[in-house]
């Protein structure tokens, strides 16, 4: 299986989050994809290559102009006024506000655009993104052009990030672009299948109301689990998009049974999507040591995971997520991947 990386990702370092009210330092780390990419070459999986240049154009068809051009000018703009430290947002639009006017203040701008305050800017952020939104792209390529599956192992993440938000570690909705290429280059369904242990709001709200893209997210419930705004069972699309968006809350805890018979449920509903190509956010935060989830997969698990999608036997792209058991996070990748190369 190819996989694509990037070392451009090593750009992206913030220091510290505020997890729940509290100033903790950074769980999404540099390291994530350094373990993963040991991982998968120690297991003999495939070739790495770095990703080709696909401009912006791509990204375009996902994410708003106002929003890229605020991403790619944030930090120089903030080292205009002598800024150094890490950006985080402060105050944001709520109920009430406004939002189709940007404010000349950068923190203003900070909030306009974000959904919490989890996920510091720093000087490589809108580079390590850009590469992940590549790392997709020219995975998608490959599986487009006849490769059974590629791997994008990119970070920062992206299934948090909307239209013109960022949020959750997440900048670029690499997912999200990946579908959004099969379906400019012919591809009429697609499925997206998102396994990490938290919601995908940012890929909800991009197809929320299309019927070409079918979102479905296995996760813990948003009731007590982070997005806690969306995720909920009763979302299940809107407009044209009624009935392609599936949701399978989890209370945190539950056990693995619960688990696959949610993936059971979300394989039989792209196999009657008639899906012809299958995207994966690929997240093991999942796993039973992850320290900010609350799921118990384990190696066995992740390689039953990877089994089980191959057996839809769809061309298939996996986009790492999340994943913060920093020493686990390669192996329990690796096994996804596994199973799905045996499958
Ligand atoms: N800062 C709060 C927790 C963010 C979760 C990020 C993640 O793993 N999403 O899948
Ligand atoms: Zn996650």
């Amino acid at each position: 299986m190819l996989c694509v990386h990037s070392p451009l990702h090593r750009g992206h370092a913030g220091t510290h989050e505020i997890y729940r009210g509290e100033l903790v330092p950074c769980f999404e780390k540099p390291e994530r994809a350094d373990f993963v990419l040991q991982a998968f070459q120690r297991a003999g999986l495939g070739e790495v290559r770095a990703p080709d240049d696909h401009g912006l154009a791509p990204i375009e068809r996902i994410h708003a102009p106002r929003y890229l051009a605020f991403l790619a000018r944030v930090w120089d703009a903030w080292a205009a006024q002598g800024g150094t430290r890490d950006l985080l947002p402060a105050v944001w639009p709520t109920r009430g506000f406004r939002d189709d006017i940007e404010p000349d203040n950068l923190v203003a701008q900070l909030g306009l655009y974000s959904f919490d305050s989890g996920s510091p800017i720093t000087a490589g952020t809108w580079t390590a993104a850009l590469a992940g939104a590549h790392c997709a792209l020219t995975a998608q390529a490959a599986v487009a052009q006849g490769a059974r599956a590629a791997f994008s192992l990119a970070r920062p993440p992206g299934h948090h990030a909307g239209t013109d938000f960022y949020g959750g570690y997440c900048f670029l909705n690499h997912a999200a672009i990946a579908a959004q290429a099969f379906v400019d280059g012919g591809a009429a369904r697609v499925a997206l299948l998102d396994v990490d242990y938290h919601h995908g709001n940012g890929t909800q709200q991009i197809f929320y109301d299309r019927s070409d893209v079918l979102f479905q997210s296995i996760h813990g419930d948003p009731r007590t689990e982070y997005p806690f705004y969306l995720g909920h069972a009763d979302e299940t699309g809107a407009g044209a998009g009624l009935g392609f968006n599936a949701n399978y809350p989890l209370p945190a805890g539950s056990d693995n049974t619960r688990w696959f018979e949610a993936l059971e449920a979300a394989c039989r509903r792209i196999t009657a999507h008639g899906a012809e190509a299958l995207v994966v956010s690929l997240g093991v935060d999942t796993f039973e040591g992850d320290p900010i989830s609350r799921f118990h997969l384990r190696g066995p698990e992740f390689t039953r995971l990877g089994t089980r999608l191959a057996a839809l036997g769809l061309p298939t792209v996996f986009v790492l997520e999340g994943g913060y058991a920093v020493a686990e996070i390669g192996d329990n990748v690796v096994s996804v991947l596994q199973g799905f190369e045996g499958g």
